[in-house]
């Protein structure tokens, strides 16, 4: 058993739990805090939590808990609540400095703020730095090969906090642009579903493709006007995240959308979910944070459209093939 400090997840999802299996895959000890009274039980006894990552055996050194008091002493707290309950979950935990990794992918809905923001906002005091890029969870728990974006401002923790979550199949490459490792993951989410409309109204790949390289514009207007860099967006958390959920339905967001493509009505998909899809909430925000920038994004516009049900998916594909024809 290892003797170092623990790390604390925060947030008890299939994200929270997948990385606290990587941390441990590695000898480290992991205080995993859920909200869930049953996922903390069935980790404890049974090293599974059957509810949001059912099937996948955990280590012992996973150690869960309801108790935020539990997190005291952790050396580094990664935050893996859904983005719309980061600032209301972290505001449960006394603030004790330690570095936070944040690993929400979205934007905040009023204040549109992005995590690191909040996260500033809601513990101050803590140094914070970002985890994004391709990760299904259900992948990464199984030990199969994947690498991810580590984003902070201090380099110096960026690199602390690669060494200490990196394993032999799971490999960060570390950046300073906290802006792009974050946009390029809220921004996906929404392209997603998209995505997934297409899937589900039978539009073809050759949609499918001209949909992910218009989304990966419109990303990069957005990113680069937030101050992200290109090299970022072009990256894993970015373009990398874009293609992953883009083609596959383990993404909870490509998903919804198949099935909105396939006419169901987004009030019914979205009432009593037990998963998260993000991009469904970060949609409205972000068509506004980008009007308010004076940025163009008509597919995210037609995303929140599906979404609000003020277009139906015909009406949606109508709207985005009769746009004046442009330069690309
Ligand atoms: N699942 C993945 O493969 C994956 C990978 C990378 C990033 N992420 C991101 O991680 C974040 C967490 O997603 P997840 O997949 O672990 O979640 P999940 O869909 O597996 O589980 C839902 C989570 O939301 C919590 N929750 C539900 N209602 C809540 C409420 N009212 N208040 C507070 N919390 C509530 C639940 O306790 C649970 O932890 C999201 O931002 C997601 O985009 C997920
Ligand atoms: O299931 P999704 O759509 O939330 O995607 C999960 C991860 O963000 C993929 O990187």
């Amino acid at each position: 058993m290892s003797m170092e400090a623990p790390i604390g997840v925060i947030g008890g999802g299939a994200w929270g739990t997948a990385l606290a299996q990587v941390l441990a895959a590695g000898g480290r000890p992991v205080t995993l805090w859920a909200r869930n009274r049953s996922v903390v039980e069935s980790i404890n006894a049974l090293h599974e939590n059957p509810v949001y990552l059912p099937g996948r055996p955990l280590s012992a050194l996973v150690r869960a808990t309801d108790d935020p008091a539990a997190l005291h002493g952790a050396a580094a707290l990664l935050v893996v609540t859904p983005a719309q309950h980061m600032r209301m979950i972290l505001s449960g935990f006394a603030p004790q400095g330690q570095p936070l990794l944040l690993c929400a992918k979205g934007i905040e809905a009023h204040s549109r703020k992005f995590m690191h923001e909040v996260a500033r906002e809601a513990m101050p005091g803590s140094p914070v730095a970002v985890l994004s890029g391709p990760t299904f969870a259900h992948e990464v728990a199984a030990g199969l090969p994947t690498a991810v974006t580590l984003a902070a401002e201090d380099e110096a923790l960026a690199r602390t906090l690669a060494e200490w979550i990196a394993q032999p199949a799971f490999r960060p490459y570390v950046t300073d642009d906290v802006a792009g490792a974050e946009i390029g993951g809220a921004v996906k989410n929404v392209l997603a579903i998209a995505c997934g409309v297409v899937e589900g109204a039978a539009l073809g790949q050759n949609a499918r493709a001209a949909l992910i390289a218009r989304g990966f514009a419109e990303m990069t207007r957005f990113g680069l006007a937030c101050g992200a860099r290109l090299e970022t967006l072009a990256g894993l958390s970015g373009l990398g995240d874009l293609v992953l959920t883009c083609s596959s339905t383990s993404s909870r967001n490509y998903t919804l959308g198949k099935e909105l493509g396939e006419g169901r009505k987004a009030s019914d998909l979205l009432v009593d979910r037990r998963t998260v899809a993000e991009g469904a909430f970060t949609a409205p925000v972000l068509l506004e944070a980008a009007r308010l920038r004076g940025i163009d994004m008509p597919i995210t516009a037609a995303v929140c459209a599906l979404i609000a049900g003020t277009l139906d998916v015909d009406d949606a594909i109508r709207t985005l093939l009769s746009r004046p024809l442009r330069a690309e």
